[in-house]
């Protein structure tokens, strides 16, 4: 991951929100720290107005949890820390216990590349309390924003319909290492390359780059500095042609790949970075193929987002390959998943039975589910996915159950077709990975694989149809009890 990546491995620790260490020392206090919790890291709504999102980030998720270590300096600095009211904000037992302190976690997740829908559990985490509540803040800080990003790429990507899409984010991404974390989940959902070379070397990504107008702006004119670019970068040459006038620079192209082809070189492409990109990326495959020159590809860049790309396609531009930055890299128009990780069972003990809790609200959409959640996923003969099952392992269940019920409305009922997957892996038990990492090849593999077997009425832009996710009967049955029981408790009315 990026923050162990570049500093030192136990600096993961305090990249947290404050809260979490007071809690943490509050149930230390309570004689809560060996109470065993599971909580569900999950999104309520798609990203993008979109019929589903990418799972990224929780590949980073086993290494954090082993790198959670507080070292001499993490304790010394807590314990300069002054509550607001006077005196020390964490005791001295506390910070002793904190001191060397591992995370005794089991966590289950979906893997990186996959699909996931609305109030899923993406990535499940169970052990003592006080570890799954250390653990949150780092944890949805890796999965909510490279979840977002992996989806918003795999949408640009889709519409560049097979394509190279480049990431071009990094100067207009949130700080260093938000652009570090574009890079990697882009990459993930299909993205061929970035222009982020700290992301090529940490992550093994194709590192990808043409010129700046200020190369052409440094020469006395634009047909010495497409020469000069030629002449120092022969086997990696992309000219940008719109530094003064588009039609003069697609002129000095074609001279400089002549000139190029004498000398035994060929010009790669150009790019067009301002401007009509339709007319003008047509106006230049005519000019290369007029000048026998049909081997010079066109890229184009300039605040593109999926709906611009898809544009320029029903505009006919025979256009090759895309550089997708500040869109990308903000996610714009959502800047966040609003992903959350919420309480599901609680144990007195390690062995004792696990006691499923809700949190009701007075919007049904944001009560949790209660539970050892797991999901099977339904697919079709051909591999398809019809469907995901939410089941909860405190209840009795059917195993395999074809019939599920909306998780907001208890009244209606789904039956799945086909045969179900689990979806979630064990990636991590008793604080350790169970498996080497798998590298970000596998996931980005994974993510076109499953993209590619999902339903395009949920994969398009506009109004996309709704991928059915339900709750298994045992569990539906659990929910609406539990919430008659603290709507009744709270003297509120029931959702369920
Ligand atoms: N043919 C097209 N169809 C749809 N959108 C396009 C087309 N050509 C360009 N765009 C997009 O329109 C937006 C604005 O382009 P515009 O031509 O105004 O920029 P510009 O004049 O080049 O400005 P600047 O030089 O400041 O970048 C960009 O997001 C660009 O990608
Ligand atoms: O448009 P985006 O999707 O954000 O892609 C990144 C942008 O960054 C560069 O512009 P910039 O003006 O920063 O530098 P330049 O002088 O090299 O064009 C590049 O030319 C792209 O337009
Ligand atoms: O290499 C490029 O063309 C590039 C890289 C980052 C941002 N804009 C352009």
């Amino acid at each position: 991951m990026s923050l162990t990546d570049r500093t030192k491995p136990t600096d993961v620790c305090l990249n947290t929100d404050l809260y979490e260490l007071t809690m943490a020392q509050g149930f230390w206090e309570s004689g809560l720290a060996d109470a065993q919790g599971c909580f569900n890291a999950f999104f309520r709504e798609n990203p993008f107005e979109g019929g589903y999102a990418v799972c990224c980030g929780v590949g980073q998720v086993a290494e954090l949890v082993e790198n959670f270590v507080f070292d001499d300096e993490d304790i010394s600095y807590l314990s300069e820390l002054e509550a607001p009211g006077g005196g020390p904000m964490f005791k001295p037992g506390f910070l002793e216990y904190l001191r060397d302190h591992h995370l005794d976690l089991t966590i289950h997740a979906v893997s990186e590349g996959e699909v996931v829908f609305p109030r899923e559990p993406m990535v499940r985490v169970e052990g003592p309390v006080i570890d799954c509540q250390l653990v949150e803040t780092a944890l949805l800080n890796l999965v909510n924003f490279q979840t977002l990003v992996a989806t918003k790429c795999a949408r640009v990507v889709r519409a560049a319909e097979g394509h190279p899409v480049s990431d071009f984010g990094l100067r207009r991404a949130q700080g260093p290492d938000g652009g570090l974390a574009v890079a990697r989940a882009s990459y993930v959902a299909g993205a061929s390359s970035t222009s982020n070379v700290l992301a090529g070397k940490i992550y093994g990504i194709p590192v990808f780059g043409t010129h700046a107008h200020s190369w052409v702006m440094a020469f006395g004119s634009e047909l010495e500095s497409f020469r000069a670019f030629a002449a120092s970068s022969p086997k990696n040459c992309t000219l940008l042609v719109d530094t003064y006038d588009v039609h003069q620079g697609i002129k000095n192209a074609i001279v400089v790949a002549r000139e190029m082809e004498r000398a035994g070189e060929r010009l790669a492409a150009i790019r067009i970075d301002s401007g009509d990109l339709a007319r003008l990326s047509k106006e230049a495959r005519l000019a290369f193929d007029e000048a026998g020159l049909p081997y010079i590809k066109i890229a184009v860049s300039n605040d593109l987002d999926e709906y611009t790309i898809q544009s320029l396609f029903a505009q006919g531009a025979p256009i090759d390959s895309f550089g997708v930055g500040t869109k990308l890299a903000t996610c714009d128009p959502q800047p966040s998943l609003g992903g959350v990780y919420k309480l599901s069972a609680i144990r007195r003990d390690a062995d004792g039975p696990w006691t499923p809790v809700i949190k009701l609200s007075e919007q049904a959409y944001k009560r949790t589910l209660p539970g050892i959640q797991r999901v099977l996923r339904y697919h079709d003969a051909l591999g398809r996915p019809t469907g995901d099952l939410i089941v909860d392992d405190t209840v009795a269940h059917e195993g395999v159950a074809h019939r599920m019920v909306d998780i907001l409305d208890p009244y209606r009922t789904y039956d799945l077709a086909g045969e179900p997957s689990g979806l979630l892996e064990k990636i991590v038990e008793g604080g350790r990975r169970t498996a080497p990492p798998e590298g970000i090849e596998a996931a980005r593999q994974r993510c076109a694989d499953a993209l590619m077997r999902l339903d395009p009425a949920v994969t398009r832009f506009l109004n996309p149809q709704v991928y059915p996710v339900g709750l298994e009967r045992g569990l539906a049955e659990l929910l609406r009890n539990l919430a008659e029981e603290e709507g009744a408790r709270s003297g509120r009315p029931t959702v369920a």
